[in-house]
């Protein structure tokens, strides 16, 4: 098994194949990072404290995983297509790990992958997942979506574990809107915690903000179930719940009135709500889709004040539920 990108989600999935008995090989982009690792058997600058798996090395050249049976894909968003596009071909299944949507092009992580790897199978893999509880050992599930299902079938029964639970869906579209989507909102529900405007506004941006991602969802093919699942709506939970989401922990320091800009500028790990923000505002601008809350954290992420962006929220003419 394969696993390009080694920050925290890539090395937490390199220990749940190699808890199947897979041999892992893990790419890393920096020559350090691919040191450290073998050297320690730990990334301790990505996913501290865990041991990882005698079966896990670390590799900076993506020869050595061109020819695994499966590659998982857990490079930010935006990095995606370049690594791609040095990943020699194959024809393996490439099952797609990380959330976003390309900026400039609007495509999702999918359309990416199979424009660059034409001859590989393409699937997902999202749901409600901090990478610190997988790589722990603690109960998780997951939707892994692929277009063929006898295809996908066989890789949920390959990458299953005890503690790690695949469920198999056909709509790739709507798994990975939904893992796009809920980290934007994630961002707004941090927004809400950081400036202390309470707990019946959260829920009120939970429900609003997956009405949001419904709307646009489905006017881009994805079923309704599947973003009232796993990779919808529980990814949406989570992130909305927790300061251990990035991408909430973003907004709580916008909230609390701190400058978007001076909050990225500081963080080495990626909030990808962030980049996904105006990609997306713009992507359902394009096909006439209302999405006020990403709106808002397009506001908020260019420096408009905290107050006036949740007052215009609040001002929208009143409409039907
Ligand atoms: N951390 C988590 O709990 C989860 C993360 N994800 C998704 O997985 C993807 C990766 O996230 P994490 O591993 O958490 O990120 P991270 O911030 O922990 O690590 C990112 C990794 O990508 C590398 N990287 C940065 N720019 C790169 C480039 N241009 N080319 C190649 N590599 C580059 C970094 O050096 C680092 O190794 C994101 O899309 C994220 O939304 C999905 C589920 C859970
Ligand atoms: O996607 C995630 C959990 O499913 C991780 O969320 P953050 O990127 O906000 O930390």
């Amino acid at each position: 098994m394969g696993v390009i990108g080694a920050g925290a989600w890539g090395t937490a999935l390199a220990q749940v194949a190699a808890a199947n008995g897979h041999h892992v090989r893990l790419w890393a982009r920096d020559p350090a990072l691919v040191a450290a690792i073998n050297e320690r058997q730990e990334n301790a600058a990505y996913l501290p404290g865990i041991a990882l798996s005698p079966l896990i090395r670390a590799t900076g050249d993506l020869t050595h995983v061109a020819t695994a049976e499966a590659n998982l894909i857990v490079t930010p968003a935006q990095a995606m297509r370049a690594v791609l596009a040095v990943l020699p071909q194959h024809g393996q299944p490439l099952i797609l790990c990380c959330k976003g949507i390309e900026a400039g092009s609007h495509l999702l992580m999918s359309e990416v992958a199979q424009a660059v790897h034409p001859t590989s199978p393409v699937m997902v893999l999202s749901g409600p997942t901090f990478a610190a509880e997988v790589a722990r050992g603690l109960p998780t599930a997951v939707t892994l979506a692929a277009a063929d299902e006898a295809t996908g079938r066989a890789l949920t029964a390959r990458i299953a574990a005890p503690h790690f639970r695949p469920y198999a869906s056909n709509d790739v579209i709507g798994a990975e809107i939904g893992g796009a989507v809920k980290n934007v909102l994630a961002i707004a529900c941090g927004v809400i915690a950081g400036a202390e405007l309470g707990e019946n506004a959260r829920a009120a941006l939970i429900a609003r903000g997956f009405a949001e991602m419904t709307r646009f969802g489905l006017a881009k093919g994805a079923r309704a179930e599947t973003l009232a699942g796993l990779s919808g709506l529980g990814d949406l939970v989570l992130t909305c719940s927790s300061t251990a989401s990035r991408n909430f922990s973003l907004g709580v320091g916008i909230g609390r009135g701190e400058q978007a800009a001076a909050l990225l500028a500081n963080r080495r790990t990626v909030a990808e709500g962030a980049h996904t923000a105006p990609v997306l505002r713009d992507a359902a601008r394009a096909i006439d889709v209302e999405m006020p809350i990403t709106e808002a954290v397009c506001r908020l992420l260019a420096g408009d004040a905290v107050r006036d962006v949740i007052g215009a929220l609040l001002a929208r003419p009143l409409r039907g539920e």
